[in-house]
């Protein structure tokens, strides 16, 4: 019987590839851990306890707050208070950031920004859901105040970030920069075992993911790319086959393993895309890139994007890097950048 290693050993293991590491990251990954577990326990039984539907308010960008977001919220914010090596929660469901007080908190150095529960609309129809994290050192000076400098950081300043799908079983991804690792929760153990190590995503793919339904709304860069992968064309595996089910971490994590490229781009109801850029994009795109893939907003790296808002929102187009490149180059010749700009005078005259 193979001995899987745990993700506790791992990190402690990979302590070694950070010189002057304290321990604090490592102790901050064990905590996610401990809150992924708390809500994976709640969404295995959601039928069975009132977690199941809208909680009856909503979140600064207008969305309704399932109580699964609620409680996934409570819980990871709970385990990283508890924990004490996080100073500051910027979190989906709460409008501004959040200062961990307790007093070993005050101390602590690192920044978490979450999805604490991603694709929200498959909740009660019990369809992959996942949280995501993302984890930057603090830029203000220990026990002094923090500063919006804390929060609204490039996210090529990213130590750290991951997700967790809770789905046919339940993982947990992430990278610390030197590579991707999965780990499988093993429900007998209560153990997240690593079960996928070193993964990287194939340079090329056969699978597209986007929301067609808004395809009158998206630009033409968008559109031409969508007929470019519908054409038959063997030699290049065409016409690619279309997947997506409305959570965005079980869309990347299908297409860190198989390839592909997912899309969120602009429409004319969102001239910014849907997807939020701190604790969705960016730390999507730190897996991606370190797992081999491109990540960009059609025209620029996502990790360079200015970050000027807490639920700032950017367009995405991420995975293959060889996809991720030909939709790109879609979008230069059909929706230069300018064009974009003023993308919603020109649905009209399109
Ligand atoms: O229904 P749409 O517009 O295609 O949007 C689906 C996208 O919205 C999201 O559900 C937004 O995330 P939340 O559920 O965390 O708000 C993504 O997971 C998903 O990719
Ligand atoms: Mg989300
Ligand atoms: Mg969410």
């Amino acid at each position: 019987m193979t001995a899987f290693k745990t993700l506790g050993q791992f990190i402690i293991e990979r302590q070694k590839d950070f010189p002057y590491a304290k321990g604090e990251l490592s102790r901050l990954l064990r905590d996610i851990g401990i809150a992924a577990k708390i809500v994976n326990r709640e969404i295995n039984k959601a039928g069975l306890v009132d977690i199941l539907g809208d909680a009856g308010s909503s979140n600064i960008q207008g969305e309704s707050q399932k109580k699964l977001d609620i409680y996934a919220n409570e819980q990871f914010i709970a385990a990283l208070r508890s924990g004490g090596e996080c100073c500051i929660v910027v979190s989906e469901e709460n409008d501004e950031y959040l200062v961990i007080d307790s007093d070993i908190s005050k101390e602590a150095n690192y920044v978490v920004a979450l999805d604490p529960l991603d694709g929200s609309s498959n909740i009660d129809v019990n369809v992959g859901v996942g949280t995501i994290f993302s984890i930057y050192r603090r830029k203000s000076e220990k026990g002094k105040p923090s500063t919006n400098e804390d929060v609204l950081q490039l996210g090529t300043e990213q130590v750290a970030a991951g997700y967790v799908i809770y789905g046919s079983s339940t993982m947990l991804v992430y990278t610390t920069g030197k590579g991707v690792n999965g780990f499988t929760l093993d429900p007998s153990i209560g153990e997240f075992c690593l079960s996928h190590p070193n993964m990287t995503v194939p340079s090329a793919g056969t699978i597209y993911s986007i929301n067609e339904g808004n395809y009158i709304h998206f630009p033409d860069g968008v559109k031409k790319y969508i007929k470019y992968c519908q054409v038959e064309d063997p030699d290049t595996r065409r016409p690619y086959t279309s997947r997506y089910t409305g959570s965005m971490v079980a869309d990347i994590h299908r297409t860190l393993i198989k390839g592909g490229i997912f899309i969120y781009p602009p429409t004319t109801g969102a001239k910014k895309g849907k997807l939020r850029l701190i604790y969705e994009c960016n730390p999507m795109a730190y897996i991606i890139e370190q797992a081999g893939g491109k990540a960009s907003d059609g025209y620029k790296r996502i990790m360079e994007i200015e970050v000027k808002e807490l639920h700032q929102r950017s367009s995405i187009f991420i995975g293959s890097m060889d996809m991720v490149i030909k939709a790109e180059e879609f979008m230069s010749s059909f929706s230069p950048k300018l064009f974009v700009k003023s993308f919603e005078g020109e649905v009209k005259i399109q």
